[in-house]
């Protein structure tokens, strides 16, 4: 009997639980139109855009995706575009992925090198096998990198005839059910959520298959320039072999000083894969009004600890989880705690809007959100074209006394500062309100190049999604959505407010252990100064930090964890210089 097999492309999707293509397998779905499919290929591709790939044992690995060498470097500063931790990260959930595909009669093949030459090949092989491909189906992604993509798959299988079908799945609303037409969308987020904050704009998550259909033996396909077969290597081994060009050239910019037990403090221990993920859920949503869920709000501004905020970010940017499985979740925390509608719950939902906003930010500007003018060139072109010139950059990444290089390196000498910086190097995650302190240092007291500092979060984020990313260090900049010139925070007000006695500034800057816990957040006005391994003074020192100097011993109090304080609205901004206590972010 010829096999009618469908081929289900895997990207940021790693998940078996509402799976645009998988739920459609699960035994409630209608499987309308499936019926004759015998088979299901699911094929993931380390995509040498984004990973460098060269380390793979015999890869011919050739040229980007436009014939250049650039390589998996970022496009501004040339840093690794996925550096170790997300490279762990991702390794962990494909693997995750084909052992949970495993346990359902199916199996994952892995590849590296392009999917459009992957996939032709695959295709051409099998019709050669005299087989029959159903389609080849995959989840649409809101970028512009990853929207070339999907244009260069459908033009390599147009001479094969297989249809190519793609679903939407990454944000909690879907674009097609926005209530305006994506060109309409507000360039304010409030008025954006204003339009969409109704329980009925997106679906119930849908159900894991119990069974796929049979994984298909694949005909030899040989490889070469572009594409590579993983095949049947094991995880450890294929993991080394994608670190070892990383650990052979780290970069210009020298380590950051590993003194602390990263591993043990991390806010982000969790390995990657679906797996991990739905415990993580069931972690942070069990207790119901006791839950860490239904606690969310006061505690989100934390920065110790692995609770105090949902830490699901990495699952969604890998697509370990779908928004609307955490969103069902947060409905629920909320109607179980009684409260009326804005617990946790309803915050916890509040920021997965910003994501879908971002993204919707994405698909409206494309690869402006990737320029230094930003998408304001495109509503004030004459401001983007002023702030355009001020900008600065280091002169060597060599040179360790650049200021950026202070920053990437967390020898800004501002604890708050370094501590986040630290853990963002040796654990690939930093808390929302670290992320808003260091963009704000980095673009408003030192005016560098915003997209620097993209890149170097892009490196290191094991989260790390385009939209999020850019559209966030955009809007702190300046020059994204909601443009003003004073989006600035105070990072010795914010030290205090947040981390009122030191704890994580002490925990990832041991050198700073022996100061009060007022003067750790400002050592070089301490009595004895500066410790020993510590910068003696601070990158640079705006006036209007010094009036935070003082011991105040009446600051906001503690939250669960150690995190820091919660402002008096409850807000997640707020602290900047000129905003007060304005949910930046709307965080
Ligand atoms: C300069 C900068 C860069 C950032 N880069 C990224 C990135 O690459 N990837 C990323 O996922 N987030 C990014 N964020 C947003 C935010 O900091 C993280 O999503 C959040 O800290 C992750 O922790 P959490 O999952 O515990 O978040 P929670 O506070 O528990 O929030 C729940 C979820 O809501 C979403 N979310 C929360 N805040 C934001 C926000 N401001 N923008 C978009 N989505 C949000 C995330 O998916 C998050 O997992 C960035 C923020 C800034 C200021």
């Amino acid at each position: 009997m010829t096999r009618n097999i469908l081929i289900a492309f895997l990207r940021n999707d790693l998940r078996l639980t509402d799976h645009p293509i998988f739920s459609q397998f699960a035994s409630s779905s209608s499987q309308r139109g499936l019926e004759n499919v015998t088979h299901i290929l699911p094929v993931y591709v380390f995509d040498q855009q984004y990973i460098e790939v060269g380390g793979l044992n015999g890869i011919k690995k050739g040229k980007g995706p436009g014939g250049d060498q650039h390589g998996a470097r970022t496009r501004v500063a040339g840093f690794w575009r996925t550096g170790k931790p997300r490279v762990q990260f991702m390794t962990r959930s494909v693997y995750d992925l084909q052992s949970r595909l495993q346990s359902i009669g199916s199996d994952l093949s892995i590849w590296s090198g392009h999917p459009h030459l992957i996939l032709h090949k695959i295709v051409k092989a099998l019709q050669k096998n005299g087989d029959n491909i159903h389609g080849v189906w995959y989840g649409e992604e809101p970028h512009t990198e990853e929207k070339a993509t999907e244009k260069r798959i459908k033009k390599a299988l147009a001479e094969t005839q297989v249809p190519v079908r793609s679903f939407q799945h990454r944000s909690l609303i879907l674009p097609k059910d926005l209530p305006f037409p994506l060109k309409d969308l507000p360039d304010v987020f409030t008025q954006f959520r204003k339009r969409v904050e109704a329980p009925d704009m997106y679906n119930d998550p849908l159900p894991a298959p119990e069974k796929l259909k049979p994984f298909p033996e694949l005909p030899l396909i040989e490889n070469e320039e572009g594409v590579y077969n993983v095949g049947k290597q094991a995880e450890q081994e294929v993991l080394q072999q994608l670190l070892s060009p990383l650990e052979k050239d780290p970069g210009p910019i020298k380590p950051v000083k590993d003194d602390v037990n990263a591993d043990k403090i991390s806010a982000l221990p969790f390995k990657g894969g679906e797996t991990e993920a739905l415990k993580r859920l069931e972690h942070y949503f069990t207790g119901d009004a006791n839950s860490h869920a239904a606690n969310y709000k006061e505690t989100r501004n934390g920065m110790l600890g692995v609770d105090y905020s949902s830490k699901f970010s990495a699952a969604l940017a890998h697509g370990l989880l779908s928004p609307r499985t955490i969103a069902k979740r947060a409905e629920e925390v909320d109607k179980k705690s009684n409260s009326s509608g804005r617990g946790g719950g309803y915050w916890i939902i509040f920021e997965l809007l910003w994501r879908d906003y971002f993204f919707f930010v994405s698909e409206k500007y494309g690869s402006q959100l990737y320029t230094l003018k930003g998408i304001e060139e495109s509503f004030d072109s004459k401001a983007a074209q002023e702030k355009a010139k001020s900008w600065n950059a280091p002169d060597s990444f060599e040179n360790e006394k650049d200021p950026f290089v202070r920053w990437a390196t967390a020898e800004t000498g501002v604890p708050l500062i370094d501590a986040n910086m630290k853990e963002l190097a040796l654990t690939g995650f930093m808390s929302n309100r670290g992320r808003q302190n260091v963009a704000s240092l980095l673009t408003k007291d030192l005016y560098y190049d915003w997209r620097l500092g993209a890149e170097w979060f892009e490196s290191l984020l094991v989260d790390y999604d385009p939209s999020s990313n850019y559209g966030n260090w955009q809007y702190v900049a300046g020059v994204g959505n909601d443009p003003r010139a004073s989006r600035q925070f105070n990072p010795i007000k914010q030290g205090k407010d947040y981390d009122r006695e030191a704890k994580y500034l002490k925990t990832w800057l041991p050198a700073l252990e022996q100061l009060s816990n007022n003067d750790a957040h400002h050592p070089w006005v301490s009595p004895s100064g500066s410790p020993d391994g510590y910068p003696a003074k601070p990158v640079c020192e705006s006036p209007a930090w010094k009036g935070h100097y003082g011991n105040n011993a009446n600051r906001r109090g503690g939250i669960r964890g150690g995190g820091g304080g919660r402002s008096k609205r409850g807000g997640r901004g707020g602290g900047g210089q000129s905003n007060g206590q304005r949910r930046n972010n709307g965080n």
